[in-house]
Order: C-alpha cells, then structure tokens, then sequence
C-alpha cells in the first residue's frame, strides 16, 4: 500500500492551560470515507484547523499527499487539495446560489463562464440544481448546508474535511443528506467528516477515530468503536450504544 493521502502524528495544541489536542496521531488512507467523532470540546474542530493550517501545532507533524506541510497556510493547502468546511455557515447573503458556488471555483479556473458553468455541475451534485438563481439568504438551513458543501467541492478538493454537515438538520433532511456525502466520497474524494449525528457515521464511515478532552482514545469500525467500553463512558452512554448496535445488526 502507498503513502496514506493524511498522516498526523503527536500533534499538539494548548490553549493557555488547556491541553485542546494532545499527542494525536491518524492516517487517512485514499479513497476512504471516515469519521471522526467524540463529546463536546474533544478537540475536534481544533484537530481539523491543525490538519488544514487554520492553527499551528505546538508539536507534531502533517504529512498531506506526500509532502510535510505542518504550519502551511490553509489557502496553500487548498490549493493543493485540502479543504475543509465550517461548522457555522457563512455564505455571501446577496448573492446567488450559483454565485457563491463560483468563488470556490476560482482557485482553479480563471475565466467567469467558465467558473459559472462549473457551479453550476457542483449544484446538481449536491441536490441545489434548481436553486441556483435563488439568493443565498433565501435558503432553508439545509439548503446552506448543501451550499457549504457545494462551495467546498467546487475547490476541487482531494481531501474534504466536513465540520458537521447534519447539525441542525431534521432527521428527513439528514437521510437526504446522507445520500450527498456518500456521493462525493463515490466520486473520489476522500472524505474526513465530524459528525455528532450517529446514524450518519454508522451508515457512512468505514473507519471511526474517538476523541475525548484532546486524546484520541479508540479507533476501528462502527461496530467495534459503538462496543467499545471507553467510548460508550466517554461519548456514547450504555443507551445509545446498545441502540445504535441494534440497529447496525438489523442492518447488517
Ligand atoms: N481559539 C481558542 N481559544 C481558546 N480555547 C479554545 C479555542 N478553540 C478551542 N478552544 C477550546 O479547546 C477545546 C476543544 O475545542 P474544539 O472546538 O476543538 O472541540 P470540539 O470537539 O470540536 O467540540 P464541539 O463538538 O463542541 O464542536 C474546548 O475546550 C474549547 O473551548
């Protein structure tokens, strides 16, 4: 096997006093849709801005398609491939769907028709197709969610790092979201995705790393992270745990 497209290893960062990211090491192998789950303030996002340059480590290494690229800028890594959305969404209010898909567009192509048409291939990806006219203030919560994803996947990402797509999202709109993300990892992205939502990374992740106040504290399957005792005290709690395995059985 070659090179994992992302590899971090003892990676570090504080916050004053508070150990945020503490001696994380992960390979994200090409190809592979994957999660990266655990309570509130585990260091989740803070682990993506060290990964995408958002934030420096204080200690640590990020390898991406090859090449140390620890403490490079986000737009760099960009550029090269990285991109990661926000868990709060910001698009440009005035302007149009199609329009705020083009600004992603244009870290690889120059002319405007062209950045307009590529938009407009990302919107039917992502199910905003017939929305592209529309003002991006306009959209429901999870039309900006598509939005988010759109202006990621129009940077022609070969590393996608979804910072919660389904928060906030009705359990209707999560099963129809599932389906998008699926989509853009079948495609040939590969995708790191944080996710509070756990029917999603049951349904879509092959591999599952843990985080617990900085630490990553298991790693594996659905299954097995879903049956892992430090995970179930950490995160899970015993009811959810056994439902979810529950439910993955009745899949299965
Ligand atoms: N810029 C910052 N300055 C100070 N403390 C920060 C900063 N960013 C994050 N933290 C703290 O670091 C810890 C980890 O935060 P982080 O946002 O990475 O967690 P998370 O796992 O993404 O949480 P959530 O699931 O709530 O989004 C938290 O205690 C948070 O308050």
């Amino acid at each position: 096997m070659g090179e994992p497209l992302l590899a971090i290893a003892g990676l570090s960062r504080s916050f004053g006093g508070l150990k945020a990211v503490q001696d994380v090491s992960l390979s994200v192998r090409e190809g592979s849709l994957s999660a990266l789950i655990g309570p509130n303030g585990a260091g989740k996002t803070t682990l993506f801005a060290l990964m995408s340059g958002f934030l420096k480590p204080d200690a640590g290494t990020v390898r991406f398609a090859g090449e140390d690229i620890t403490g490079r800028e986000p737009h760099r890594n960009a550029a090269m491939g990285m991109t990661r959305t926000f868990q709060i969404v910001k698009p440009f209010a005035a302007q149009t769907v199609r329009e705020n898909i083009a600004v992603g567009v244009h870290l690889h192509v120059r002319g405007r028709a062209a950045a307009l048409q590529r938009a407009e291939e990302v919107a039917t990806q992502v199910g905003l197709g017939a929305q592209l006219d529309k003002a991006a203030s306009d959209l429901t919560v999870a039309g900006r969610k598509r939005l988010e994803l759109a202006r990621a996947l129009a940077t022609r990402p070969r590393l996608l790092l979804l910072d919660e797509v389904l928060a906030g999202l009705n359990p209707q709109e999560i099963a129809e979201m599932m389906p998008v993300v699926r989509g853009i990892a079948g495609s040939g992205v590969t995708v790191l995705m944080i996710e509070h939502v756990m029917q999603a990374v049951m349904n879509l992740a092959e591999h599952v790393w843990v985080l617990a106040q900085g630490r990553l504290i298991a790693e594996g399957s659905p299954a097995e992270v879903t049956s892992n005792d430090k995970v179930v005290e950490a995160y899970l709690g015993h009811g959810t745990a056994a439902r979810l395995r529950k439910a993955a059985g009745a899949n299965a």
